[in-house]
């Protein structure tokens, strides 16, 4: 633990983040370099990620580690979040790939827990996070990589269609989609807006009205994944992909992914609030809570 926090202490930065969207706030700085981050919720429980910058390569590996199914909860969100900001501010790295250090699971989406029982004010705290990790991924400057190497539903889909590039573990066991709608929940039109940018208007159509968990195969053939390999490969794949952006002048490659993703974030930024106290009216309705303690029951009783 001590020698967690030493070396989160170590590898505090401080630097403005170089966003080229323009929303984004920081501090300068930079990592001792090569660097391992442990990021620990609230200092003193189990780490939830590992993140290992490769100094060589300017590449680093953030691994997700929050048992058991890498649900998004405010805290894990804000790890995530502040994890990107540091490594956006480290001039030495380039690119990141986002992996599970989980078996079969990448990220089990929002935590529904977070969206149950809680309240108002709790919901809004709760959604902003998941705008910020959404914000900051989306407008990354750096070439991000999702390794997806288990099932991939809802927030944990939306997580890697905010990376550049997506490689899936060939397992027809694993599925990933926007099932959102299977939990008696809308995907809100940040979420539908990545879908469209990423499959297209009328696979995205289908796929949000009826809720759809692809296979991997499937999400290859719609393009929800770029790639499939088999999953001993993952990372070294992922590592090798990240080889052709790199290869690309950054800032060439920076502004042109700015100007495919800026008008989708500058519409969330325009409506932030808003889009918050929507989400915190829908999910407290009566019937929603009621399709949500239904679907949580129904987790469990799969399990039993
Ligand atoms: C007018 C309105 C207009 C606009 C709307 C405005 C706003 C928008 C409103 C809402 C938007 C919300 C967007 C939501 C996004 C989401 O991401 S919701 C989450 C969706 N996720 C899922 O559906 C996944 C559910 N989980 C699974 O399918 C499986 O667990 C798994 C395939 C991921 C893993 O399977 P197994 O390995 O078999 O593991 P278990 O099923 O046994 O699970 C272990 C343990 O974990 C708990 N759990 C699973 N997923 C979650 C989760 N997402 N959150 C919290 N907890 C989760 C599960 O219940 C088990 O718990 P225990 O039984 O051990 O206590």
């Amino acid at each position: 633990m001590a020698t967690a926090l030493r070396r989160l202490a170590k590898c505090s930065v401080s630097a403005r983040l170089l966003s080229f969207a323009g929303h984004s706030r920081g501090r300068r700085g930079h990592f001792a370099r090569p660097c391992t981050v442990v990021a620990q919720r609230n200092f003193s429980s189990a780490s939830t990620m590992t993140v290992d910058l490769d100094s060589s390569t300017g590449i680093a590996v953030m691994k997700l580690h929050s048992p058991p199914v890498n649900s998004l909860s405010l805290d894990f969100l804000t790890e995530i979040a502040i994890s990107l900001e540091k490594l956006e501010m480290n001039k030495g790295c380039r690119g990141v790939v986002v992996t599970s250090a989980l078996p079969k699971i990448f990220s089990a989406g929002l935590d529904i827990l977070e969206m149950y029982g809680k309240s108002p004010e709790r919901c809004g705290e709760f959604w902003r996070a998941v705008q910020e990790m959404w914000l900051k991924f989306y407008s990354s400057r750096l070439v991000t990589v999702a390794a997806i190497n288990g099932s991939s539903p809802a927030g944990g889909c939306l997580l890697s269609m905010t990376c550049d590039y997506r490689i899936m573990a060939d397992n027809p066991r694993y599925s990933i989609g926007l099932n959102e709608t299977q939990l008696g929940i809308v995907a809100p039109f940040w979420f539908k807006d990545t879908m469209v940018n990423t499959v297209g208007h009328r696979t995205a159509e289908i796929a949000l009205q009826l809720g759809l968990l692809y296979s991997p195969q499937d999400a290859l053939k719609i393009g929800m994944v770029d790639e499939l390999v088999p999953e001993e490969k993952l990372v070294s794949t992922a590592t090798e992909a990240m080889a052709r952006w790199f290869a690309i002048p950054d800032h060439a490659r920076q502004i042109t992914k700015s100007a495919m993703r800026k008008p989708t974030i500058d519409k969330l930024l325009s409506a932030r609030e808003t889009d918050i106290s929507n989400f915190v009216s829908f999910i407290t309705k009566d019937s929603i809570q009621k399709s949500l303690k239904l679907y949580l029951e129904n987790l469990r009783k799969k399990k039993a």
